[in-house]
């Protein structure tokens, strides 16, 4: 994709907006059957952070229960007041526990965690607005994800976009962190490979 980052961020958002209802919950339930076969150990007290689909996002809170439900411990961000900083972890357990938060978002009304709690995950799911097969992850714009995951850097990290949001090439900078996998939901989980020009 070409343009600057907020010129795609734009792009994005408005073919997100534009995408059929009953294509969003198509796509949010083979987002959800991707976590039951997913190319990692996700079994019983392996903690996997990911985040609660809001808006226009690909996935719904069925890709949590799907997590959930296979014993993983599942940790959702939480943001905190003022400017962007690293994000807060709380435990999900279940949809029943979450509350409206700020920008929209939803989140578990329980015990925060600790910006560091995120290291103990073994895999991440991110939120994406475009992802490169190379692992350029284009986030909202804030810094979030970038400021928080060099804790998980032992962690498999997977953007989740929709299908045309897995794209050859997106606009990168130096603080952007890239992540090792991207999830959409007719492909599946595909490995990202840096450019042979990274290092
Ligand atoms: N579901 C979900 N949870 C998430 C993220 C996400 O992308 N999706 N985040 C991923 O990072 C973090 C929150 N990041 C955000 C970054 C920017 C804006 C945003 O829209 N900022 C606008 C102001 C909008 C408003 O005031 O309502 C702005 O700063 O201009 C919202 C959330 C943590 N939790
Ligand atoms: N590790 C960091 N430390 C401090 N500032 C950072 C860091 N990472 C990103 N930023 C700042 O955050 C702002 C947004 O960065 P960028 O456009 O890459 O966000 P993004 O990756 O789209 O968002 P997110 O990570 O929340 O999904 C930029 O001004 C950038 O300088």
């Amino acid at each position: 994709m070409t343009g600057t980052k907020d010129e795609v961020r734009a792009a994005v958002r408005a073919t997100r907006r534009a995408r059929p209802a009953d294509e969003r919950a198509r796509a949010a339930q083979d987002l959800a059957g991707w976590m039951t076969c997913s190319p990692f150990r996700l079994e019983y007290d392996v903690v996997v952070a990911a985040y609660v689909p809001t808006g226009t996002e690909p996935g719904s809170r069925a890709m949590l229960e799907a997590l959930t439900g296979q014993g993983v411990r599942v940790l959702v961000p939480i943001v905190a007041p003022g400017p962007p900083a690293p994000l807060d972890w709380a435990r999900y357990d279940d949809a029943d526990t979450l509350t409206s938060a700020r920008f929209g978002l939803h989140e578990p009304g329980g015990d925060r965690l600790g910006p560091d709690a995120v290291a103990k995950a073994a895999v991440v799911f991110l939120p994406a607005l475009a992802a490169a097969r190379t692992g350029v992850r284009l986030g909202r714009g804030a810094g979030y994800y970038d400021r928080s995951i060099a804790t998980a850097s032992a962690a498999e990290l997977v953007a989740v976009v929709y299908d045309d949001e897995l794209v050859d090439d997106l606009p990168a900078d130096p603080h952007d962190v890239p992540v090792d996998w991207v999830l959409t939901p007719g492909g599946g989980f595909v490995r990202c490979e840096p450019a042979a020009d990274d290092n």
